[in-house]
């Protein structure tokens, strides 16, 4: 079913969906495009539609070869649309979760790719806010790279931003999705160009492990981590690879690399990547669904569960009020976590004892189900217990004044009365 966008351009099909929109196919007068089609409820929103105006310069006028190219940004009655590059290819989250992880030559040179993207923004005085595997697309089109690594473009330049600005004038909110959130914004900083940086070095790790760094669990423990904890280093990765990622995920801003040196340190890093394979890191512990929550942590796991979660292992970009969420005492859920140095090296002995005894795994996994819903079950039971039995005293003290208790008077609604 076609539809026309402004009047010049129109879509066909829809090729992917995301918090802040739908991505359909379409045709400009110069040729296809993808066109970002931002939700109803944005587009209602009069401060947006001014920024969205107000940054059309900016964001059309970032041309690199590593950016996702936004051709045009259209205003036309309920639309508001971000006319983009079409790239042939595929997202770095589909791509991960295909694959697990990725062969470190591979993302090593597919973040050195993101990095000059974002190396020409942030000249540009762009800072992206999201980067995230969702936001790096693969150009399966382009010549690959080092090692036959797909090449990289960086989109979603600026939607942050734009969609982010109008709330937080309404309220003390934060966006962005809590793995790849630098510790200043989760501490309330104006976030700079230094928290892409911080972001990408997840998304690297990420693509090395198969897992964020302080990701697990729910979204109050992920924020704490990111602020209070050192980085678990991943083992058997080449010590100057290391340094790099540890480097750009420093607490501090200020310590971190910037885009331009990050991407010419990690290509230094590509010959003696050449040929390494995926390493071998099983993950644990990463899915918190049975997981009973303290009900300052279920407020997250709502907002967790809000519109758009079915499409990812991870939620998208969630609403998150600072000051609430990191707490030291959630510490419950560190077992959620990724697990510690001394852990990730006996993992290596243990993978390879589980893959000669694959059924044993998972018969452990589920025992352990079972004995925490076990827990569960006892909690709620004796919860109730407790419930049941004080609703009995208060009924009995209630109707028998002769039992030693003076008469309690009878319970007065505050509230007017219906006429
Ligand atoms: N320029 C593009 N060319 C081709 N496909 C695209 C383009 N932009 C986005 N897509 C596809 O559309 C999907 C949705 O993109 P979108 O930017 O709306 O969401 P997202 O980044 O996955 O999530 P969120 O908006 O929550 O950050 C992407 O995963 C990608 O597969």
């Amino acid at each position: 079913m076609a539809r026309k966008i402004g009047s010049r351009y129109t879509v066909h099909q829809v090729i992917g969906r995301g918090s802040a929109g739908t991505v359909w196919l379409g045709e400009g007068p110069d040729g296809p495009v993808a066109v970002k089609l931002l939700r109803e409820d944005l587009a209602a929103d009069q401060v947006l539609v001014g920024r969205f105006v107000q940054e059309r310069a900016a964001l059309t006028s970032l041309d690199h070869p590593r950016v996702v190219g936004v051709r045009d940004m259209v205003v036309d009655g309920s639309d508001l649309a971000l006319v983009m590059e079409l790239v042939q290819g595929t997202d770095l989250r589909s791509r991960l979760e295909r694959d697990g992880a990725l062969a470190p030559q591979t993302a090593v040179s597919i973040i050195a790719d993101v990095a000059d993207g974002l190396a020409a923004a942030h000249a540009a005085g762009i800072v992206h806010r999201d980067v995230k595997p969702e936001n790096v697309l693969l150009d399966l089109a382009a010549v690959p790279g080092p090692g036959g690594a797909p090449r990289a473009k960086l989109t979603d330049f600026g939607v942050a931003r734009l969609v982010d600005a109008p709330r937080r004038t309404r309220a003390t909110r934060i966006i962005g999705t809590p793995d790849y959130l630098a510790p200043e914004i989760i501490e309330g900083l104006e976030p700079r160009a230094a928290v892409d940086i911080y972001a990408l070095a997840t998304v690297l790790y990420e693509l090395l492990a198969g897992f964020t760094p302080f990701g697990g669990g729910h979204t109050g423990a992920v924020l704490r981590r990111h602020v209070t904890e050192q980085v678990p280093p991943v083992p058997g990765l080449p010590d100057g690879l290391w340094r790099i990622i540890a480097e750009c995920l420093a607490k501090a801003p200020a310590s971190r690399l910037r885009a331009a040196e990050l991407a010419d340190r990690l290509r230094e890093q590509l010959p003696a990547l050449a040929g390494l394979p995926v390493l071998a890191i099983p993950q644990q512990g990463r899915a918190p669904a049975e997981e009973a929550l303290t009900p300052g942590e279920a407020v997250y796991a709502e907002v967790d569960a809000g519109p758009g979660t079915h499409k990812r292992r991870r939620g998208p970009a969630v609403p998150l009020v600072p000051g609430a969420a990191p707490d030291s005492t959630r510490d419950t859920h560190t077992s959620l976590r990724r697990p510690s140095a001394q852990e990730l090296a006996s993992y290596a002995a243990e993978s390879r004892a589980q893959r000669a005894t694959p059924g044993a795994a998972h018969r452990r996994d589920r025992q352990a189900l079972l004995r925490r819903r076990r827990v569960l079950a006892v909690l709620v039971a004796v919860v109730l217990l407790l419930a049941g039995a004080a609703a009995a005293w208060t009924a009995f003290a209630a109707t028998a004044p002769d039992a030693g208790h003076p008469a309690r008077p009878a319970v007065h609604s505050t509230a007017p009365r219906a006429p």
